[in-house]
């Protein structure tokens, strides 16, 4: 199904795991695309202009200020619009509480939360400005709603990116944009491979899931995609948990 036919959707973190994933879900949804990655995502751009689609890949840090305004900027000169904003790019460092260095805890607000503030805002100004409305949605965590023992400066991160939406969605209803967020359980990627290398860790993650496995990429397309479409044209300030019933899964 064509869901997004000729709109514009912006992915943060765009150039793997599930960024890269929605990436090019939307384009075979119809969508041009454009990705902000700390590296060029040149092999994600062929594979969607091969789907007939274009494609635009911007290199820079959501930390650092000034990128937001500068990624959103080259989207609309080189696609000429923003219909969809995704908020995705974050780093998960598992460190241990007690000695928690600073700066550890200091990046992963700065990425995480900082960077998706600035993203969110930029993306919202160029849609106001297009006046035509549109659609954000933050990728989450099951961990805004859950703790963690090594994550104690991941978890409240994504709690504030799931505030955030919230907010936006308040502050943005009048100019037509709806705010939503998703909220991934266990999904397999770089940010976790290293912690998941511990087969013990990996079978409990796995067997707490009802469905009866970890989460794929692919799997957080379909619930993105939906809420960035006009199927969920009275969908705002949600949060949607992709999370295979891991969160509801106590006894
Ligand atoms: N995987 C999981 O289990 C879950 C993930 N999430 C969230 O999903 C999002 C995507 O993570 P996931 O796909 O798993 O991880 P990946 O590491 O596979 O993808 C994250 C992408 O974001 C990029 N990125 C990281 N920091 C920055 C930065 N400062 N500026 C620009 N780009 C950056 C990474 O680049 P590089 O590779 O170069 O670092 C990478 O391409 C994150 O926000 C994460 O918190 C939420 C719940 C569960
Ligand atoms: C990176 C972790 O595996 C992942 O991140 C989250 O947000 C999930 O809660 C998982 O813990």
């Amino acid at each position: 199904m064509n869901l997004l036919a000729g709109q514009t959707v912006l992915v943060t973190g765009g150039a793997s795991g599930i960024g890269r994933a929605i990436a090019l879900g939307a384009a075979r949804a119809g969508a041009d695309v454009a990705v902000f990655d700390k590296d060029p995502a040149q092999a994600l751009v062929a594979q969607i202009e091969a789907l007939g689609r274009k494609a635009l890949t911007v290199t820079g840090d959501v930390a650092e200020p000034g990128e937001a305004e500068r990624f959103v900027r080259e989207a609309v000169i080189a696609l000429g619009r923003v219909d969809v904003f995704v908020s995705n790019a974050g780093i998960c460092p598992f460190h241990s509480f007690l000695d928690m260095p600073a700066e550890v805890f200091e990046r992963t607000a700065r990425v995480n939360l900082h960077g998706a503030f600035h993203m969110v805002q930029a993306a919202a100004n160029a849609m106001v400005a297009g006046g035509r409305g549109g659609s954000i949605i933050a990728v989450s965590s099951i961990s805004a709603l859950v703790g963690g023992e090594f994550q104690t400066h991941y978890t409240p991160t994504k709690a504030g990116v799931h505030s955030l939406m919230q907010s936006a969605a308040i502050a943005l209803g009048r100019h037509g944009i709806r705010c939503n967020s998703v909220l991934p359980g266990t999904i397999l990627t770089d940010i976790n491979k290293d912690d998941l290398a511990d087969e013990g860790k990996r079978a409990r993650m796995a067997a707490r899931v009802p469905l009866g496995r970890l989460g794929e990429p692919d799997d957080l397309v379909g619930p993105t995609l939906f809420l960035a479409s006009d199927m969920a044209r009275y969908v705002t300030g949600a949060a949607l948990l992709v999370d295979g019933g891991a969160f509801v899964n106590l006894q």
